[in-house]
C-alpha cells in the first residue's frame, strides 16, 4: 500500500471524525461486525443468500475493508483504486446497487451502538457522506466492468496432480477467455462450499491453450483448500472471479528480477519466469525457493528444468530443516530471508515476494538489506493473504 497523501497534509474534518469512530470500535470489532450482520439479516432477510453459510472470515473482511477505506479517506487516488477493485470483485457475489443503502443503514446503526463516546450528529453526517461516496465508487466500477467482463467464469478441472500428501497442482479450462498477467491471482469458489471464495495465484503465464493452473496446499480447517486438494477431480466445475494483484513484470525495463517464493508461493514466481522467457529479453532472474524440508520442494524439478533451459535464470532451493538436495548436491539450510541476505547486493533489481504472511513481512526487510528500495519490491496484500490460506 502506498503512503497516504493525508500523512503530509492535515486530515479533513470528516477524516478526523471517521478515524475517531474507527479507533473507538477497533477493540470491539468482532461485536460490531456480528451486530451489523445480525441487523442486516433480520431487516433484509433476502440478503442472507448472498453470503456463505459460515461467516467467520467474512466478518474480518468487512472490518478490514472499512479500516482501509477510513485510512485513505483523504487520498482520492488510493481510495478510488481500492474501492473500484472491491466493487468489481463484488459482482461475483451477485451484489446489486440497491443492496448498498441497506448495508449502509445497518452499518451506521452498528457504529452508533458501539462508538458511544465519538458518535453524534456531526460524526453521523461524516459517515453518511463517506459511505455514499464509497458505495458510488463501487457501484460505478461494477457497472463499467459489466460492459467488458463476466461477473465470474466457470472452469472445468482438466487435471489434478497430488504432489505431496497435501499439495495439488490443479489445472482448469475456463468456459470463456480469461485475460490475466503472470504474477496475478484470482478468487476460487468450489461447488461444495457455495459463496466461500479464496485467492490463488496463477502458476503459469497465460498459455496459448487458455488453461490455468493453481498450486493448492490443504491447510487444517481450510474449506476451499481441502476441497481443491482432496475432493476436486477432472470434470468438476469451479468458479473463478476476476484477476487481481500487481505482482507483475514491467517489460519496459531490462532490470534483473530477484524472486523469493516460500512453499506454494513458488506458483506466481514460476509464472513470472515463464513471462520473462516468453518476452525473449535476457534479464538476470534469481529465484530463491524455500520450503520446510526437501520433500516440500514439490516443484523443484520444474524450476530446475527452467534453469537448464534459460542461462539467465538461477534457482536456489532453501530448506528450513535438513539438507536441500539439488542434483545430488546439498545447498542452503535455513529460512528464506536469511538465505537472501547471504547474497547480493542486488542494486538495480526489481524484487518479488510470495508466500506466507510471515515471509512477506520479514522478506521485505531482507530485500531492503540487499539493496532493493521498497518501491521496487512487489508482493500481494498481507491482509488478503491472511484470509487466503484456507
Ligand atoms: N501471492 C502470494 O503471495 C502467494 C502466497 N501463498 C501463501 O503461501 C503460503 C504457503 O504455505 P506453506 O507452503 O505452508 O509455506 P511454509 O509455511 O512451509 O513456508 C515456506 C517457507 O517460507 C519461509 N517462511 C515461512 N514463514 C516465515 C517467516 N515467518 N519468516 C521468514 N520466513 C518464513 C521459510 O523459508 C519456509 O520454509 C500460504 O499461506 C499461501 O496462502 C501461496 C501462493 C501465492
Amino acid at each position: 500500500m502506498t503512503a497516504s497523501a493525508s500523512s503530509a497534509e492535515p486530515a479533513s474534518p470528516d477524516a478526523v471524525l471517521i478515524r475517531r469512530t474507527m479507533a473507538e470500535i477497533e477493540p470491539v470489532a468482532d461485536k460490531v461486525t456480528s451486530y451489523f450482520y445480525a441487523l442486516l439479516f433480520v431487516q433484509y432477510p433476502d440478503l442472507r443468500a448472498l453470503f456463505p453459510a459460515s461467516m467467520d472470515t467474512q466478518r474480518d473482511r468487512l472490518f478490514k475493508a472499512l479500516l482501509t477505506a477510513a485510512q485513505h479517506v483523504d487520498d482520492a487516488d488510493v481510495l478510488t483504486a481500492y474501492l473500484a477493485n472491491l466493487g468489481r470483485g463484488h459482482r461475483k457475489y451477485g451484489t446489486q446497487p440497491d443492496h448498498y443503502p441497506a448495508v449502509g443503514e445497518c452499518l451506521l446503526s452498528a457504529l452508533a451502538r458501539y462508538a458511544t463516546s465519538s458518535w453524534g450528529p456531526e460524526t453521523q453526517a461524516a459517515w453518511v457522506r463517506a459511505y455514499t461516496a464509497i458505495s458510488q465508487i463501487m457501484i460505478d466500477a461494477a457497472a463499467e466492468d459489466e460492459a467488458v467482463a463476466p461477473a465470474w467464469w466457470q472452469a472445468e478441472v482438466v487435471s489434478h496432480e497430488l504432489r505431496t500428501p497435501d499439495i495439488a497442482v490443479v489445472t482448469v479450462r475456463p468456459d470463456q477467455p480469461y485475460p490475466f498477467l503472470a504474477g496475478q491471482y484470482t478468487s476460487v469458489e468450489t461447488p461444495w462450499w457455495p459463496r466461500i471464495w479464496r485467492h490463488y495465484s496463477f502458476a503459469s503465464a497465460p498459455r496459448s491453450d487458455g488453461l490455468l493452473s493453481f498450486h493448492v496446499k490443504a491447510v487444517p480447517a481450510g474449506w476451499v483448500s481441502n476441497a481443491m486438494v482432496h475432493r476436486a477431480r477432472p470434470g468438476d466445475v469451479i468458479r473463478l472471479g476476476a484477476p487481481g494483484g500487481s505482482m507483475t513484470i514491467d517489460h519496459t525495463t531490462r532490470s534483473g528480477l530477484l524472486c523469493v517464493g516460500g512453499g506454494t508461493g513458488i506458483a506466481p514466481i514460476k509464472a513470472l519466469v515463464e513471462d520473462v522467457a516468453e518476452h525473449g529479453v535476457r534479464r538476470p532472474v534469481e529465484v530463491f525457493y524455500g520450503a520446510r524440508s526437501n520433500e516440500d520442494l514439490y516443484d523443484l524439478d520444474t524450476m530446475l528444468r527452467l534453469e537448464q533451459a534459460h542461462p539467465w535464470l538461477s534457482v536456489r532451493p532453501v530448506v528450513a530443516t535438513g539438507p536441500a538436495v539439488r542434483g545430488g548436491t546439498s545447498s542452503e539450510t535455513g529460512q528464506l530471508p536469511d538465505a537472501v541476505r547471504q547474497y547480493g547486493p542486488y542494486r538495480e533489481y526489481d524484487a518479488y515476494l510470495s508466500g506466507p504472511p510471515g515471509l512477506i513481512r520479514s522478506g521485505v526487510d531482507a530485500l531492503v538489506g540487499v539493496g532493493i528500495p521498497t518501491d521496487r519490491i512487489r508482493h500481494d496484500s498481507i491482509e488478503e493473504l491472511v484470509s487466503a490460506g484456507d
